[in-house]
């Protein structure tokens, strides 16, 4: 990949964005691609840039054939390369590294990953493995039954794939390749493993390259006092890795703020390995974790600096981080605990603050009383949102549904706009996180596993990794994560979900797994399991044509099954999921939202059965909701028929009426544009309907919602009347029902069912509705302003102040 970059670069021409990557991979696209590389450059360049990306593909499949053939060579021992020779490799490769992390603007890193289906994790506890020292081990194989103890000989490099050159006690070196290590794929390496750590691998796998451990929780990191280690003689000394700096310059630059997070992380553990009691370094370093969302370490590394602490201010100082750690873990009790220790009066305001904190998340777990306009506006403030709420479980429980697994039901009768649950991400990763050192250092992952042809781009990558080190940091959140599914035909992990939903741990349990002194409860993760877990259940993870939207993953949220038709309306807020009643629901039933993008909202196109049956392929079922069944009854011509059109007229129509709606001025020559599409519109109309079959009971007809709606506003500028009779017909179209009494101007509730599909497109038409009765009928513009309100508090929530807040933005 780094050669196909840099010869694009030679050509001046940009290298690919991450929508654009799995067009490589497929040379049916290949021309297009080339076409939209080189711009407005000439022919030649074009053709250059095709065969560059021809000759990537080429060169992809030497790769996965030479690992082919590895897999199958004849096992042989391993070569001891003599130390030396891998030192200099190590440094070399480090060196090529950092050089090009400089040159890094628009880098992308390919990391093809070979391992899935292959090499699983090791399950084996390791009291019932051997020993096995570097020099007896074999390639290629995975040594069953042993495990070694390695100590790395080289600074590491980098890209979620950590690589570094390793010793055993006899001294024997072997390059070792730690696959999910990273959290980031700018994390300096020595921040997440320094020099002269030491690793415990379990049944190792090695390759021609050395040992290869797939997951991470095949390694144990020892403490030099472990009873494993501490007795152990090493045949060659370590030499000090600070380099060069001395320990008041590290704090010194350590205490910079323009420095990132993890440079500093790795700074810290520097002076800590020098002063391990410093108290300086200790409170700092609790300081950075917040920054890196390590919650659970900055409360551990908080306690501990309160232990180092001298005076009473320095004391309060620690509780304070240790509190609000605690905090943000939702660990309410021992926040307040904290709180109550710290005497520092200077301290006192960012206590109560927040005590007050600890009070709303309260009212929001007990009581579901969300400040939604405050979350909008929240959520605006930043680029890559993480919100400050507490989860809620409204009306529900989780019960095995037949035929579709887990699902949730509503616990008693609701109405519609009753909140059901609140959700915030396990955790989150936005594209641009992976570009935390440098903004201009854009850092974009392919990950490309031949084994099982699947490609997934940076936002899924990272957030396989950075919720792999959540648990972790916090092992009682491995719940959340692990009890879910991690395919329609693996069976669930009985150890996770023995004690049912919600599954979060009692506080006192979480508390004691962070307080306690000997090293963490290990919990087994094995990054590929959190990959497919995922693959099934995260948002964002459709398709890898989303790689620039984010990845995130909602316990509880997950659980709900779906349908192309929701009877909720599950909005998302940054990391934040809020699902409400959009029908009256009984006791009992089920509750169901779309995993189909565009079914939400947005002026897109709601996507037709063959895009919706293509989206749900890989759970394994066949949806046979309300609308699959209409769909059904226009039967295959008429669905392929409607296909068509939408594929081939309607984007140069949606184009067209893009460029006339935004028209400043109306002279003769857009008149007639004018005339001339709407008459092609209505047109169109007729025979997207005529692909409708006679025998659909009721309107829901979601194709013709956007149509609908563009009409409405094309026509707006000539016939009010049949504008709105436009943007009632694309209400329908996404399932509204209109009351009778729609045009009562003393109704303010229009609707006897509001629309299933595309909240937001609906409350758009409501306004157009509004904009346009204004005009002629004020009584009736302001009784639909008040259905609009009360729709949008229905489908979104957070009253008329979250109504305004979200149509402000
Ligand atoms: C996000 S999970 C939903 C929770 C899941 N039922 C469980 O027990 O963990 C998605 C999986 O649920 C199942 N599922 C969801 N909706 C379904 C439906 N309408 N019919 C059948 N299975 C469904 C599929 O196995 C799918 O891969």
């Amino acid at each position: 990949m780094d050669d196909l970059l840099k010869s694009l670069n030679a050509l001046g021409v940009n290298p690919p964005s991450d929508s654009q990557i799995p067009e490589l991979l497929n040379p049916e696209e290949h021309s297009t691609l080339a076409k939209v590389l080189a711009g407005s450059a000439d022919d030649l360049i074009e053709g250059a840039v095709l065969s560059l990306l021809e000759n990537y593909l080429r060169s992809l499949k030497k790769v996965e054939d030479d690992h082919n053939r590895s897999l199958n060579a004849p096992v042989k021992k391993v070569k001891i390369i003599p130390r030396n020779a891998l030192l200099i490799r190590g440094a070399k490769e480090r060196e090529r590294l950092c050089k090009d992390r400089q040159a890094g603007v628009g880098l992308i890193r390919q990391n093809q990953v070979f391992d899935n289906d292959i090499i699983p994790a090791s399950t084996t506890p390791i009291k019932d493995l051997e020993y096995i020292p570097i020099k007896e081990l074999e390639f290629p194989r995975r040594h069953q039954g042993k495990y070694t103890i390695v100590r790395v000989i080289t600074n590491p490099n980098t890209l979620f794939d950590l690589h570094c050159i390793v010793d055993d006690k006899d001294g024997s070196g072997i390059p070792l390749t730690l696959s999910h290590f990273a959290p980031s794929p700018t994390a300096p390496s020595d921040a997440i493993l320094p020099y002269g750590s030491i690793i415990l691998i379990r049944e190792p796998y090695v390759t021609k390259n050395g040992i290869y451990v797939p997951a991470k929780s095949d390694t144990r990191i020892l403490n030099k006092d472990s009873d494993l280690v501490k007795d152990v003689q090493w045949a060659f000394p370590l030499e000090q890795p600070s380099d060069g700096k001395d320990i008041d310059q590290l704090m010194l630059e350590a205490n910079n703020d323009n420095e990132s997070f993890w440079d500093i992380i790795h700074k810290l553990h520097l002076v800590l390995d020098s002063n391990p009691v410093s108290y300086e370094a200790t409170i700092r370093l609790s300081d950075v974790y917040f920054g890196v969302q390590r919650f659970g370490s900055a409360y551990r590394t908080a306690a501990k600096a309160v232990k180092l602490s001298r005076d009473e201010q320095q004391t309060s100082r620690a509780l304070l981080n240790q509190a609000r750690a605690a905090y943000d873990l939702r660990l309410f009790k021992k926040a307040e605990v904290l709180l109550k220790g710290i005497q520092d009066p200077e301290l006192q305001g960012e206590v109560k603050r927040l005590i007050f904190l600890i009070g709303k998340r309260r009212a929001e777990r007990e009581e579901g009383i969300f400040d939604v306009a405050e979350l909008f506006q929240e959520k605006q403030r930043s680029s890559v949102p993480r919100l400050d709420i507490a989860d809620y479980i409204g009306p529900i429980e989780v019960k095995d549904i037949e035929g579709r697994g887990r699902g949730v039901l509503a616990t008693e009768d609701v109405e519609p706009g009753t909140l059901m649950l609140v959700g915030k991400a396990v955790g989150t990763a936005y594209p641009s996180d992976a570009d935390e050192r440098n903004a201009k250092d854009h850092t974009t992952v392919m990950e490309l596993n031949f084994s099982n042809k699947t490609l997934h781009g940076t936002a899924q990558v990272l957030a396989r990794s950075r919720i792999s080190h959540a648990i972790e940091d916090a092992p009682f959140i491995a719940k959340r994560v692990l009890a879910l599914c991690g395919s329609p035909t693996e069976p669930l992990l009985t150890e996770y979900i023995k004690d049912g939903f919600p599954l979060t741990v009692e506080e006192d349990e979480a508390v004691a797994m962070l307080d306690s002194e000997s090293e963490l409860p290990i919990v087994d993760v094995d990054p590929r399991r959190v990959g497919s877990v995922l693959k099934y259940n995260a948002f964002g993870h459709a398709s890898i044509a989303g790689a620039e939207t984010p990845c995130m993953l909602h316990s509880l949220p997950a659980i709900i099954n779906h349908s192309c038709v929701p009877n909720v309306a599950s909005i998302h807020l940054g990391d934040v999921i809020m699902s409400r009643a959009l029908v009256p629901l009984k006791k009992g039933q089920e509750l169901l939202h779309s995993y189909v993008p565009g079914t939400g909202g947005g002026s897109v196109m709601p996507p037709s059965q063959q895009e919706r049956r293509g989206e749900l392929s890989k759970h394994g079922f066949i949806c046979a909701c309300e609308l699959c069944s209409l769909d059904e009854l226009d039967g295959e011509a008429k669905l392929k028929e409607r296909g068509l059109m939408l594929a081939d007229i309607w984007p140069r129509l949606a184009d067209r009426a893009r460029v006339l709606h935004r028209a400043q001025v109306e002279d003769n020559k857009f008149k007639t544009e004018l005339d001339q599409l709407l008459e092609e519109l209505e047109e169109f109309v007729v025979s997207v309907e005529n692909t409708f079959s006679d025998k659909r009971p009721f309107e829901l007809k979601p194709e013709l919602a956007l149509i609908r709606r563009t009409l409405a506003q094309l026509i707006a500028r000539r016939d009010a009347e049949k504008a709105i009779q436009n943007e009632l017909l694309s209400l329908s179209a996404l399932g509204a029902i209109l009351a009778e009494t729609h045009n009562d101007a003393s109704n303010t509730r229009k609707f006897k069912q509001l629309p299933r599909l595309q909240p937001d497109s609906a409350i758009l038409s409501m306004l157009h509705i509004v904009e346009l009765l204004n005009k002629t009928d004020e009584k009736a513009s302001k009784s639909w302003f008040e259905t609009t309100k009360w729709a949008h508090d229905v489908l979104v929530g957070g009253g008329e102040a979250g109504f305004f807040a979200r149509i402000n933005q």
